[in-house]
């Protein structure tokens, strides 16, 4: 039997990089360290529905960094752009995701990806008290994905306990009037949302959403305001990729944003969302296995943003018509 041209490439991609030994587990995050290594799911979903999926793609992990994307978002709709820029910068850093920098003259951290960034932008949720920002901040997820989601309790706990880096930063800011004198609840918090369950299929539902302008291709809700869509698209493609950032945009060329736990979530504006899962890091706390995959599936289909030969408006149509049906095609270069 046929199957389309994506779910072909995405079988071929899993054969191929299944077998890498590359990277090592985080183990900072103590219960991270716990992960099997040969774990290795891809998901593709396209703006109209379609799921392609291959390999570990319903094994659950915690999202870690890749939350950061999506309360940036909410962030934004608290406060509106203007007064979020006060809190929180749009500049990548150049380093890693838990340097301890703050912009020189402004006092603000680089921007919302790196952890001092996502911590500041943590603390601008609005709630009348911890549960109330809790429940908003899950009802906030459960739009993207589409379904209830759970905290990893022993991840929660290993964050809460070992995270001093994390706590050091948020004392810095609160030094220079950053974030305000509360900063065990916005720690918690962060740490709740670095420790919110999904699978791979959910990441690409997620991206999916943010591709199809901040409505879920799959239940038809709004999770975003399409207003700050652009925006969370603008600093994934920036700074997602913390000191790797500058040669993702160049090799791979979409808004993207990895988690420690080996989460890598990819958005193809317009075209569909990629979710891919394998434990084992870079020495830039990526996901292995996840960085080759978007490569060549970007080399491949021609998805970077800049490659100006791709028919865009072909592009989905052609993916996922059948393998033989499409060979004549000329979208794909
Ligand atoms: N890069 C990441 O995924 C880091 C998130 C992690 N929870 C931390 O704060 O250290």
């Amino acid at each position: 039997m046929d199957s389309p041209i994506l779910q072909d490439f995405l079988n071929e991609l899993h054969l191929k990089y299944k077998s890498m030994r590359d990277g090592v587990l985080a183990n900072y995050i103590p219960e991270l360290a716990k992960a099997d290594p040969d774990w290795f799911g891809i998901c593709i979903v396209t703006v109209d529905g379609q799921i392609y999926e291959v390999g570990d793609y319903e094994q659950l992990f915690t999202i870690q960094s890749i939350s950061k994307a999506f309360v940036y978002g909410m962030a934004l709709e608290d406060h509106g752009r203007d007064y979020v820029l006060t809190r929180v910068g749009v500049e990548p850093t150049g380093d890693s995701f838990n340097s301890i920098v703050l912009d020189e003259s402004s006092k603000r951290p680089y921007n919302p990806m790196v952890n001092a960034g996502a911590i500041a932008t943590t603390s601008l949720i609005k709630g009348s008290g911890p549960t109330e920002r809790l429940v908003r901040m899950l009802d906030m997820f459960q739009r993207y994905v589409g379904h209830n989601l759970f905290i990893d309790m022993p991840v929660f706990m290993s964050e809460r306990t070992t995270g001093h880096r994390n706590r050091a930063m948020a004392h810095l800011m609160l030094n220079f009037g950053m974030i305000d004198a509360k900063i065990e609840e916005a720690l918690d918090l962060y740490f709740q949302q670095c420790s919110l369950m999904v699978n791979c299929r959910d990441l690409a539902v997620m991206a999916a959403t943010l591709a199809n302008n901040g409505i879920n291709p799959i239940i038809k809700d709004r999770a975003v305001d399409s207003r700050y869509v652009r925006d969370i698209l603008t600093v994934m493609y920036t700074c997602g990729m913390y000191d790797f950032a500058g040669e993702w945009a160049y090799t791979v060329g979409l808004p993207g944003k990895s988690g420690v736990s080996g989460g890598l979530l990819v958005v193809v504006p317009q075209q569909m969302g990629i979710g891919i899962f394998s434990p084992p890091l870079d020495s830039h706390g990526s996901s292995v296995r996840g960085m080759q995959v978007c490569k060549e599936l970007s080399e491949r289909f021609g998805l970077h943003l800049f490659d100006l030969q791709t028919d865009r408006s072909k592009l989905l149509e052609t993916l996922c018509n059948l393998s033989q049906a499409d060979s004549d095609s000329s979208v794909v270069p």
